[in-house]
């Protein structure tokens, strides 16, 4: 869904200071993330993407400023309900069970088998690999499990740390359809992404991030790095 006027925002940095260190990884950045549509987090290595997106369900704190998750501030929520709301898609796969079909159970032990088998189809994996060990999954296959282990859960808000940062144009397009999907289906989606066609593929709102700093936002097509490239 496009943003137009005055999205109302299911997220909202205020001032937002993070500082591990004598690092400081975002500087005061003030931003929202509008409800029912995908805003995609663009910038070059280092910028902070990775930072703000984890600062949006507490796996970072900030040192100053203050995030608001549906109009109350992080720390007013129980963090693993807040987590179960918001949830993050790590960019490196982490799987935790033998069998994969216990891997997608995870967040949801009573998930039907297939139900499962919908939820790999439609990441384009194949749908009868539910007793497959996770051992024996590829580096882009283990990827998208960890993106069905997540939608298993129905989060209101997905965060993806470069989703197809390991797959190739076929699953490429599988998880943007996804997303497209989630999206109208009024999902909040938060992509961070270093390739400019996608941003232009998938984004309805852009945040630009470089050295730490919010340098620009808007729809895709009013952000000038991504007509050169980011
Ligand atoms: N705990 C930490 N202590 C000190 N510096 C850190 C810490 N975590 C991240 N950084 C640094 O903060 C900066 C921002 O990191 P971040 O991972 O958010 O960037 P990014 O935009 O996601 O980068 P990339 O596109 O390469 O994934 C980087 O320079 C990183 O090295």
């Amino acid at each position: 869904m496009p943003v137009s006027g005055e999205p109302s925002p299911v997220l909202t940095l205020d001032g937002v200071t993070v500082r591990r260190a004598s690092t400081l990884l975002l500087h005061d950045v003030t931003c929202q993330v509008p409800a029912g549509a995908c805003t995609v987090l663009v910038g070059p290595s280092g910028a902070g993407k990775s930072t703000l997106l984890r600062l949006l369900n507490r796996f970072e704190e900030p040192t100053a400023g203050a995030v608001t998750y549906r109009g109350r501030p992080l720390p007013a929520w129980d963090v693993l309900a807040l987590r179960r709301e918001v949830a993050l898609v790590a960019q490196q796969p982490v799987l935790l069970a033998d069998r994969l079909l216990d891997e997608l159970r995870i967040g949801l032990p009573a998930l039907a088998e297939a139900d499962a088998g919908a939820l790999l189809r439609r990441l384009g994996l194949p749908s009868g690999a539910a007793d497959r060990a996770t051992s024996s999954l590829s580096g882009g296959e283990a990827q998208r499990v960890c993106l069905a282990r997540t939608l298993a859960v129905a989060p209101r808000v997905l965060l993806l740390d470069e989703p197809t940062s390991a797959l190739d144009a076929y699953a490429t397009k599988a998880v943007e359809t996804v997303i497209g999907e989630l999206v109208a289906d009024g999902m909040s989606v938060v992509v961070v992404s270093h390739d400019t066609a996608q941003v232009r593929r998938i984004a309805d709102h852009v945040l630009v991030l470089e050295s730490g700093r919010l340098i620009d936002s808007g729809s895709a097509d009013k952000i000038s790095s991504l007509q050169e490239g980011v």
